[in-house]
């Protein structure tokens, strides 16, 4: 039975890890400190500081996000602040949201025949509707039926899979989860999902072997019965 939703991560999976570490990471902790003087006192950053200074009391927040930048954490605030950060970006156009070829047609055929489609990023639900809002292949975000982020749980806690399937209103079974990580396949089978890794080595991605793997995403709609792009390979 083909799936009846794809929930689909981004880094590694619809986009490049070199445009996110390359491109989005370096533009957010260029602008942090302008970023934070002009806009600190507006609720949303505030609220966003608010939490760092919970996280880490005593110590000034820029550089606990400064630190956090440094280790790719995948935390909850900092996630929010560079979704705000880079909304300003692609605004004015000097961000442009990186896709894979092969992703968008595939993305378009498969909502087409009504696979339900839905993203989880570490990336905020706003950064995750920027890069699709403003990708390459124009404005994809009304394929998408729900956006997940950190708030819903760690990618690589089970826990997120079964609160997102609910959300969603299916059973895991009915998902297929697209990721380039297999400790976050493993956390989606743990709930009962299936998935698939994408292994893209132009992109530095390795196959980890623990689950059924595909190159880009046509391979993805052979493997799983999902409907074909005409043009898919
Ligand atoms: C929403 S684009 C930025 C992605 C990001 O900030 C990140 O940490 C990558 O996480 P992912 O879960 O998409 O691998
Ligand atoms: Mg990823």
């Amino acid at each position: 039975m083909p799936p009846r939703v794809v929930l689909t991560d981004i880094e590694g999976t619809t986009t490049a890890i070199a445009f996110v570490k390359e491109e989005l990471f370096p533009f957010a902790a260029e602008a942090l400190e302008g970023f934070l003087a002009a806009h600190g006192g507006e609720p949303a950053v505030a609220a966003i500081l608010d939490e760092v200074w919970q996280a880490e009391p005593g110590r000034e927040p820029v550089a606990v996000l400064r630190g956090w930048m440094a280790a790719d954490a995948k935390v909850t605030p900092l996630k929010a602040l560079q979704g705000l950060i880079w909304r300003q970006g692609y605004a004015d156009g000097r961000l442009k949201g990186h896709l894979w070829p092969d992703v968008a047609p595939c993305l378009q055929a498969w909502a087409a025949g009504g696979v339900r489609l839905a993203v989880y990023s570490s990336g905020s639900e706003e950064a995750q509707r920027l890069i699709f809002g403003h990708s390459v292949a124009g404005d994809l975000v009304p394929l998408f039926g729900g956006f997940f982020d950190t708030r819903v749980g760690g990618k690589r806690e089970r826990a997120s899979y079964n609160a997102i399937a609910g959300a969603l209103g299916v059973a895991p079974g009915e998902v297929l989860f697209l990721s380039d990580v297999a400790e976050e396949l493993d956390a989606a089978g743990a709930a009962g999902m299936r998935g698939c890794q994408l292994v893209r080595p132009e992109d530095g991605t390795l196959a980890d072997r623990r689950h059924p793997e595909a190159r880009d995403f046509p391979e993805v709609a052979r493997r799983f019965g999902l409907p074909a792009h005409s043009q898919a390979g």
